[in-house]
């Protein structure tokens, strides 16, 4: 079974945002994937909290989700993609990430729980807690043509205890939609999908966002697909274009490795507490 990583540019146009992922939807499809994996923030990236705001409708309403349920049918693939969600409360988001089915269903929804509040020396200042609301719940593990799939975002991925938890639930994917920043990116970005993968022993699968997208702000890219073994098995050019990167998902190599090196069974709940 194959999968398919996407990689691109949003910017706060979402009308070509959305051109842009029906493309990778049908390249992906004709490439024979069963599923495609687009990065956080597909819908859009904004040049203000106000662009934000305004940009942002509940899951319902949004066109750019109506378009991609749609390409989802089409081109007969399941989609994780994360987009902004319009919370209860005025001037509130959620950063949710979505499972589409192959019938154009909304199959799962996670809204991510850790928020990128980060100020580095010579380097990025994001508050995302300024527009954003953290997401109340672990989200489920979802069965999927490619296996199990434990939903997190671009930030959760640096909170390892997500990952077992999702792991201890069941999952033999761990996907990451991701807009890293270029600076920690450039530090952290593959070191922790492949830790990760090399933990937990799943298959992870992390879809980026690459480039500049305003005069403020760029993203690192290198969109991947990591084994259980710790394995980069493909990975995004970051040429500037969009672009996809394919992979076999072996759920058999998964297993042989969760037997013949069964760490999670050697965990010591007993020395420190169990999640
Ligand atoms: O802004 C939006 O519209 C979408 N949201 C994002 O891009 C989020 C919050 S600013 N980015 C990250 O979490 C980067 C994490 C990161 O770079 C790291 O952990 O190093």
């Amino acid at each position: 079974m194959l999968a398919a990583v996407g990689q691109f540019c949003a910017t706060s146009s979402v009308a070509l945002n959305r051109q842009i992922c029906n493309g990778l939807a049908s390249k992906a499809a004709l490439l024979g994937a069963k599923m495609l994996f687009l990065p956080e923030a597909s819908d859009f990236i904004s040049e203000s909290k106000e662009q934000t705001f305004s940009l942002t409708t509940n899951l319902t309403d949004s066109v750019f989700l109506g378009d991609m349920k749609q390409a989802a049918k089409q081109n007969n693939i399941w989609v994780s993609v994360g987009v902004h969600e319009k919370a209860k409360s005025p001037n509130q988001i959620y950063n949710t990430h979505v499972i589409i089915d192959a019938l154009g269903e909304i199959v799962a929804e996670y809204r991510k729980i850790h928020l990128f509040d980060v100020d580095i020396k010579n380097g990025p200042r994001l508050m995302e807690s300024e527009t954003t609301l953290k997401g109340p719940s672990l989200g489920k593990v979802v069965p999927s043509p490619l296996g199990k799939i434990g939903l997190q975002t671009c930030y959760d991925l640096r909170f390892a205890e997500q990952s077992i938890a999702q792991r201890q639930r069941g999952a033999e994917i761990l996907t990451f939609p991701s807009a890293f920043t270029i600076k920690t990116g450039e530090a952290h970005w593959e070191i922790l999908l492949r830790a990760r993968a090399i933990e937990t022993q799943t298959f992870v699968i992390a879809a980026a966002q690459v480039g500049q997208h305003n005069p403020k702000r760029a993203s690192y890219g290198h969109a991947m697909i990591v084994d259980p073994w710790g394995t980069v098995l493909a990975q995004c050019e970051n040429s500037g274009e969009p672009s996809l990167a394919i992979a076999p998902i072996d759920l058999t190599f998964q297993q042989t490795l969760r037997v013949q090196m069964p760490v999670m069974e050697h965990r010591r709940h007993d020395i420190y507490p169990a999640l």
